[in-house]
């Protein structure tokens, strides 16, 4: 069984193409970085694969096509988009707990604990960086195959971000998959299995991470360079 399987995946919004021919196959126990510059198609991808937006093409998630049953296998957290400012982080909490069967409340209380989130805290007063703290606190939280965080430390100071990074695999499942994007490539470097490179409409790397420093004697920061510099040619 794979994690994620995508197979002629093709997206297109208002007529432009955004993405074509992607195809990708993740197995299980994986952490994956998701790479690309701004406007790859990187939040494309992650809501083409919850579902959330409709594209051509199939995608499988632990066995599952249909794009409802899907949805239950893989947690994505889109930006909290549907909870008002007002909201407090326990409401938030209880909101996930009722939507979700799989959430699991005391990883969560775990997290929270960990990131430091307040649960009387209202939505609308937390800073970015505590923002995507819940995010991760709450996409973590659920028991799923797939677990996909969209630049998750963007706004996240840099002693936290590193605190994170090197905790992340202890909250990630052993056998579940995380799909991390990220602008940041040297720091979470150390963490991924894997690298997936969005770039002209497509997914034109998707290699070991222990692959590319053996095969190009690069690091992981500047092999992602080369390929914008054309110092290193890659077929796949
Ligand atoms: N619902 C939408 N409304 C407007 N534009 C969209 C929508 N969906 C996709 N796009 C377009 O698709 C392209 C890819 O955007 P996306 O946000 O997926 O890129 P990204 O790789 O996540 O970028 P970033 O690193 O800046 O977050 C952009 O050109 C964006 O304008």
């Amino acid at each position: 069984m794979t994690a994620l399987t995508i197979k002629d995946l093709r997206y297109k919004h208002n007529q432009r193409l955004i993405l074509q021919n992607v195809q990708l196959t993740l197995e299980p126990g994986k952490i994956v970085g998701l790479l690309g510059e701004n406007g790859a198609g990187k939040t494309t991808l992650m809501r083409l694969i919850t579902g959330s937006a409709k594209g051509q093409g199939t995608i499988t998630i632990n066995d599952t096509t249909n794009a409802v049953a899907r949805k239950q296998q893989v947690s994505f957290t889109d930006h909290l988009t549907g909870f008002s400012a007002g909201m407090k982080l326990h409401q938030i909490e209880q909101f996930y707990q009722l939507v979700y069967p799989d959430f699991d409340q005391q990883r969560y209380q775990e997290l929270a604990a960990f990131l430091e989130l307040n649960a009387q805290q209202k939505l609308g007063e937390l800073s970015k960086g505590t923002r995507e703290k819940l995010i991760i606190a709450l996409t973590l939280s659920r028991k799923v195959a797939l677990y996909l965080l969209d630049e998750p430390f963007s706004g996240i100071d840099s002693m936290s971000r590193k605190k994170i990074i090197n905790s992340i695999i202890k909250w990630t499942p052993a056998n579940a998959t995380l799909l991390i994007s990220d602008h940041y490539v040297t720091e979470i470097a150390p963490i991924l299995d894997e690298i997936v490179v969005v770039k002209d409409q497509t997914i034109v790397v998707h290699q070991g991470a222990d692959a590319i420093r053996d095969e190009h004697g690069m690091e992981l920061e500047d092999y992602y360079e080369s390929l914008y510099t054309g110092g290193v040619t890659d077929d796949k």
